[in-house]
């Protein structure tokens, strides 16, 4: 991630970090600032587990931003991780990009959130999202409590979903973030692994597929990634799940919902990468991964130590 190449003169480079609630739509201002899909998207909460960043370059400019993930009160260890995970990524920034969910407003979880951001020594912005669904002066009002709350640079209001506002909150960033040389090569997107997005994307199909809680349980990695003589990729991918009885929901009668997660997937990954893919979906049962160091590493977390 840190090979430089010949920029522009006089370049700036700098981190913004996307904070907020989950589903605040963090991940779907994400996929519009970069004009891809970087960052999986689905109805459900917490569905960004560790930090994802998408880079757009413009000119002499070149905005990181660092999708993390929803904050929230952690119960569960793997919960706890992740709100470390958002943090972390705020203190590393150059930015820190407040965005609120404009329809729920000022909801006791914001209102933590609030609390924790004065901790944050770095310049915030507040965005107010989705506001197609929210009249102007409901907006209005939203934006001058948070604002009295605490200092903000600048108020953004925006819908990630329609791109309205998205322009200028990239505009404001692009003129913000400091003088120094690029982090990422002019037409790099992402600077996920080709293995990690295969991962996110079936974690996203299985997500959208199964409509019970065992999506929460499980995790997705990539056993193995090969380029094949053909140009084509052969990727070997493990569904985790607790129980044994979830692996059977997750197979589905004779194996067809694994069939259809992994033909979805498999089709999207061939958008993505531009090339034939051929996918493998295991799924192990492996009971409290949830507590297994080993798993955080793999998905980019530090594990949390302290009382489970
Ligand atoms: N109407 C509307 N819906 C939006 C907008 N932005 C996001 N959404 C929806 O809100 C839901 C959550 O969006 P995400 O982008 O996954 O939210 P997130 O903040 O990344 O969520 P976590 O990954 O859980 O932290 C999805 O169903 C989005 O389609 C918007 O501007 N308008």
């Amino acid at each position: 991630m840190t090979d430089e190449q010949p920029a522009p003169a006089e370049t700036r480079c700098g981190f913004v970090a996307l904070v907020g609630a989950p589903n605040a739509g963090k991940s779907t201002l994400m996929n519009s600032l970069v004009g891809t899909k970087v960052s999986i998207v689905t109805h459900k909460a917490q569905t960004t587990r560790s930090q994802i960043r998408g880079v757009v370059t413009e000119g002499a400019d070149q905005v990181v931003f660092i999708d993390t993930p929803g904050i929230f009160a952690p119960k569960r260890r793997l919960d706890r991780a992740m709100v470390q995970a958002a943090w972390t990524g705020a203190g590393d920034a150059d930015l820190v990009a407040f965005i609120v969910d404009a329809e729920r407003g000022l909801t006791g979880e914001v209102e933590s959130l609030l609390e924790g951001l004065l901790n944050v020594r770095h310049p915030k912005i507040l965005v107010l999202n989705k506001v197609d669904l929210v009249k102007r002066e409901t907006l209005l009002a939203l934006s001058e409590k948070i604002n009295a709350h605490q200092r903000f640079e600048t108020t953004f209001m925006i819908s990630a979903l329609t791109g309205s506002g998205v322009g200028d909150f990239l505009a404001w960033c692009m003129k913000h973030i400091p003088p120094g040389p690029w982090m990422f090569p002019e037409d790099q997107l992402t600077d996920l692994t080709l293995a990690i997005t295969a991962a996110e994307v079936t974690r996203e199909k299985l997500f959208l597929r199964i409509h019970e809680e065992i999506p929460y349980n499980a995790t997705v990695e990539t056993e193995s990634f090969a380029v094949q003589k053909d140009g084509s990729y052969k990727i070997n991918l493990v569904v985790y799940v607790t129980r044994d009885s979830h692996k059977k929901i997750v197979l589905g009668a004779g194996g067809q919902a694994i069939k259809a997660i992994g033909a979805e997937a498999r089709k999207e990954l061939m958008e993505i990468f531009e090339v034939p893919v051929h996918l493998f979906i295991f799924v192990k049962v492996r009971e409290r991964w949830g507590d297994d160091p080993e798993r955080y590493r793999e998905m980019g977390l530090e594990y949390p130590h302290g009382k489970g």
